[in-house]
């Protein structure tokens, strides 16, 4: 845990200076020291409640990695503050569930937008407001993503509030209603479902910075996974992001 004080952000600790122009943004705090192992003399910046930091370099340039911990409050915050610091050019490096039937086992969505089923979005734009991606994040992703060896989808995610609406549905008072929407993503072809995209493309539209996202896809049955979720091919995940975003440096 590192210390706030006069000139840090306020929830993640850090300062001007402390993070690169480029950002992973993992969900899972324990994701960061992955992604930070891909740098060169990469070093803990801080550490404050789900948001943990680390900045090193990838071809030449000052990149960080900030775990932004789980759904669209948090998320929005942790771009907030990075973009304050200086921060411009972010990739979203998550797990997810399929929407698709027919979506093979490991298989790295790439995120071009995102359905705004969550309240964080609706403090900073109306619901009419498309979430969508940077086309240069889109585009460097997919580059990147062919080439990872794994099957890739490009689509629309759903971002929504809870995990647990998604997972055991029935449960709930309000299964009817989720259905039927589920249904509507399924039909409309949205590729999987997720907690963070939509909050940091609309923050990133408000902000004037770029974001995108790749995540795993985990095969589900109608929300619900059919195995017990696999450990997601975490490497392959961050290796096609850093991909991307020397992709972006190099522009
Ligand atoms: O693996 P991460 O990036 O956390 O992403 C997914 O996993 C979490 C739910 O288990 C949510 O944050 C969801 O968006
Ligand atoms: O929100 C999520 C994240 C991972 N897997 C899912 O099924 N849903």
């Amino acid at each position: 845990m590192t210390a706030g004080g006069p000139g840090r952000q306020p929830h993640l600790h850090v300062a001007p200076g402390d993070v690169g122009g480029f950002v992973f943004l993992p969900g899972d705090p324990a994701r960061t020291e992955l992604i930070a192992s891909r740098f060169d003399d990469a070093r803990l910046v801080a550490s404050n409640r789900e948001f943990v930091t680390w900045t090193g370099c990838l071809a030449g340039e000052s990149v960080s990695v900030t775990s932004t911990g789980i759904g669209g409050p948090s998320a929005a915050i942790a771009m907030e503050e990075l973009a304050k610091v200086g921060a411009h050019t972010f990739i979203r490096v998550g797990t997810s569930g399929a929407i698709q039937p027919d979506i093979a086992t490991e298989t790295l969505g790439v995120v071009q937008a995102a359905i705004r089923d969550e309240g964080t979005t609706l403090h900073y734009l109306p619901v009419e407001f498309p979430a969508v991606a940077h086309p240069d994040v889109v585009a460097a992703l997919r580059w990147a993503a062919e080439r990872s060896g794994l099957p890739v989808r490009v689509g629309v995610a759903q971002s929504k509030d809870s995990y647990f609406g998604q997972h055991e549905r029935d449960r709930m008072p309000v299964a009817a209603r989720l259905a039927e929407r589920w249904e509507a993503w399924t039909r409309g072809g949205a590729i999987c479902s997720e907690m963070e995209a939509a909050a940091l493309f609309i923050v990133a539209s408000v902000l004037g910075v770029r974001a995108g996202a790749i995540v795993t896809i985990h095969p589900l049955h109608d929300g619900r996974p059919e195995v017990a979720p696999l450990e997601p091919p975490l490497d392959v995940l961050i290796d096609t992001a850093v991909s991307a975003m020397t992709e972006l440096i190099g522009r």
